[in-house]
């Protein structure tokens, strides 16, 4: 363990935009001291209103006991050189896709790590790698929700896709319920509602029962449920899942 305290620990977050807004106010609301730097005046008034440090790059990595990077891809090499001599010996938490261990040349701690937005709830499930042993890492991760240490590196590649890019997934598949709704003449707002509802409920059941199981106890034979999985078939939805997934998989792998 950590010779610091949760209370005594400064997180800097470099890079506050989508991800970096919600890493940021949730680890702020865990009760951490939280520094952050960004492009994004809106995005760094609102931190600073919750009690966040704005400053630049480099203090923000002087002050910290881990640094938190948050900046897209094409970013990281030219923030890599501007911090580099400020980070000797710190814990660096990189969460940038795509960007392997020895993209992040520095002579620091390297943490790969993938999230999702859905830590701003501290709801996200954060897989993360590297090559020492720290536990106030897991414990910083797992103020975000779930946390999963990775076997390798590869794995942490593959949550891009199973973690971080899944949520856009879900929110387009909610999507269609609600035009769905539209289309049978349910108003968006009762359509919404309902699936909200509906993928909630369903999450909970799942965590003591397998798919299978379940639909079959949701499905009567000759009923109606059977149509709608049907044309579910029909329409190769599970393909296009998987697809999806191995297509975002690969892109995170570097193809
Ligand atoms: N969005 C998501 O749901 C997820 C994102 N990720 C990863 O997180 C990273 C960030 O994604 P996202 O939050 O969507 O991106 P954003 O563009 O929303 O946020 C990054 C922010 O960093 C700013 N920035 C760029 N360079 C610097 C710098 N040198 N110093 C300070 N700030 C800088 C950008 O400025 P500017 O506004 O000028 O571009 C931008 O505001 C990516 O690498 C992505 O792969 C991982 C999982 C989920
Ligand atoms: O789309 C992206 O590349 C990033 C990584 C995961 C979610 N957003």
């Amino acid at each position: 363990m950590s010779e610091k305290s949760l209370d005594s620990s400064k997180i800097a977050v470099l890079g506050a935009g989508n991800l970096g807004y919600a890493i940021a106010k949730r680890l702020k609301e865990s009760g951490y001291e939280v520094i952050v730097t960004g492009r994004r005046e809106a995005v760094l008034e609102s931190l600073k209103k919750m009690g966040c440090r704005v400053t630049n790059n480099r203090d923000a990595v002087s002050e910290a006991d881990f640094v938190i990077i948050t900046v897209k891809p094409k970013d990281l090499d030219s923030l890599i050189d501007e911090i580099r001599d400020c980070a000797e010996g710190k814990i660096i938490i990189s969460f940038v896709a795509m960007k392997k261990l020895e993209d992040i040349r520095m002579n620091a701690k390297i943490v790969r790590a993938m999230s999702n937005i859905l830590c701003e709830y501290g709801l996200a499930f954060t897989a993360y790698y590297c090559e020492f042993d720290d536990d106030e890492i897991e414990s910083i991760l797992s103020k975000l929700g779930d946390v999963y240490k990775a076997k390798d590196e590869k794995e942490v590649d593959l949550m891009t896709a199973f973690s971080g890019s899944a949520p856009a997934f879900v929110a387009k598949i909610i999507e269609s319920f609600i035009y769905a709704g539209l289309n049978s003449g349910l108003n968006a707002e009762v359509s919404k509602k309902c699936a909200l509802s509906v993928f909630k409920a369903t999450s909970e059941a799942l965590k003591t029962q397998s798919p299978e199981e379940f639909i079959i106890k949701v499905t009567t034979p000759a009923g109606t449920t059977i149509q709608g999985l049907r044309k579910l078939m029909e329409h190769r939805v599970d393909f296009a899942i998987v697809d999806a997934l191995q297509a975002t998989a690969r892109r995170a792998m570097g193809s």
